[in-house]
């Protein structure tokens, strides 16, 4: 397989890559997306043409990230709209998809709410199905615009808490362009640090069981050019002992009401180690990741993920002979504990970065306050 960082370099293309596009071709329209388990080796692009393709993609996590499993299940609601699908079964099909990242939920419902709004006033379901597109199509501006604003709010932070000079960041799973509608949530704050010269290096965690860090934020820093040094999950701890990490930026796929934050397996374990050697620990998200109707940590379902995906090494180039068509690193048999994510409490989380700015210390009021801003901007801006 060709080098595709090469390629990428002769071919002299942006480093974003597009994670989704919707494409209009004469057969009817598509959601094209870059087939995520197949990186950092392969760019492979899947094409979805229903809503049940794109709920296989987004469980078998083709597609990913709180963001953008919004802006994707936006999508697959405009998809079965424009196919003449039943937009309802579609809806409740792809917001099942993942439970975890309450964006996915959001992202559906705000096109799904958009059709009907149409259907009401044409009576017509072809006439009504350009409203949920338009709706997807708005929603996908939205981030990229947030990821913009998070980036500026999370380099000002880091340059309030940390000294002078390059910062040293710690990274958990991906936060990238692979995430959002522009370049990401953390990943773009760490992006933002190095194109102003103050990035000094960014430790990425390789995030076992499905290897998000090594595979794909090791892809998105190669292709940017950033200082990064890949790390097993286990070996963070001795970088804080040694005094290597200035801050941890991760990730949400939901914040409940009192500021506990969902998000990839493995970041409670660096909230602890941020806690114990006084390194702030700053989550970076939109405010559609914060979810109001949930009103703690304990009340956030986190998914569990099948077993082989511990058992096994997924590696598409090499075919594997166990059950989940990996490679066996344990018994045949073997049970696992695979829980996608874990919660981190609001006293372990330094600050918050949404594009309406930094909320800390993280209190159930504060968050409240920020989604009210965040509901009168979009109201002031005709989306209410
Ligand atoms: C900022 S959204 C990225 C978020 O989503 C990841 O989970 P997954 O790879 O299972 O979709 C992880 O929790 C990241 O922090």
């Amino acid at each position: 397989m060709a080098d595709q960082y090469a390629q990428a370099r002769e071919d002299n293309r942006p480093p974003g890559i597009p994670a989704l596009r919707w494409e209009e071709p004469p057969e009817g329209p598509v959601l094209v997306l870059l087939d995520q388990t197949r990186l950092p080796a392969q760019e492979v692009e899947l094409v979805c043409t229903d809503a049940p393709a794109l709920v296989e993609a987004i469980r078998s996590l083709a597609v990913r990230g709180a963001p953008l499993l919004g802006i994707a299940g936006a999508y697959g609601v405009a998809l079965a709209a424009a196919r003449g699908f039943d937009v309802d079964d579609a809806a409740d099909a792809l917001a099942g998809a993942r439970p975890t990242a309450v964006n996915l939920s959001v992202g559906v419902h705000r096109a799904r709410s958009a059709y009907h709004t149409a259907l009401a006033e044409t009576g017509d379901p072809l006439l009504a199905a350009p409203a949920a597109l338009a709706a997807a199509r708005q929603l996908h501006r939205e981030d990229a615009r947030a990821s913009a604003r998070m980036a500026e709010h999370g380099l000002a932070l880091l340059d309030e808490l940390l000294p002078a000079g390059g910062h040293r960041i710690l990274t958990h799973c991906n936060t990238g362009a692979l995430v959002s509608g522009g370049e990401g949530t953390a990943f773009a704050v760490a992006l933002a640090a190095h194109r102003a010269g103050r990035l000094r290096r960014l430790w990425v965690d390789e995030t076992r069981p499905l290897l998000q860090g090594a595979r794909l934020t090791a892809y998105e820093a190669a292709r940017n050019g950033l200082a990064y040094t890949l790390l097993a999950d286990n070996a963070a701890g001795s970088l804080f002992a040694a005094g290597e990490v200035d801050a941890v930026l991760i990730g949400a796929d939901r914040i409940a009401a009192d500021g506990s934050v969902a998000n990839k397996v493995g970041s409670y374990p660096l909230a602890v180690l941020a806690r114990y050697h006084h390194v702030p620990f700053i989550v970076v998200a939109p405010v559609t990741t914060v979810d109001e109707r949930t009103p703690d940590g304990a009340s956030i379902e986190v998914e569990q993920r099948p077993g082989h995906e511990v058992t096994e090494l997924a590696a598409p180039q090499v075919p594997g002979t166990g059950a989940g068509g990996g490679i066996p690193v344990a018994p045949l048999g073997t049970q696992a504990y695979n829980p996608a994510f874990d919660v981190t409490p609001p006293e372990l989380v330094t600050a918050i970065v949404t594009e309406q700015g930094a909320l800390s210390p993280v209190t159930a009021e504060g968050l409240a306050e920020l989604c009210a801003r965040s509901r009168r901007a979009a109201e002031e801006h005709g989306r209410g």
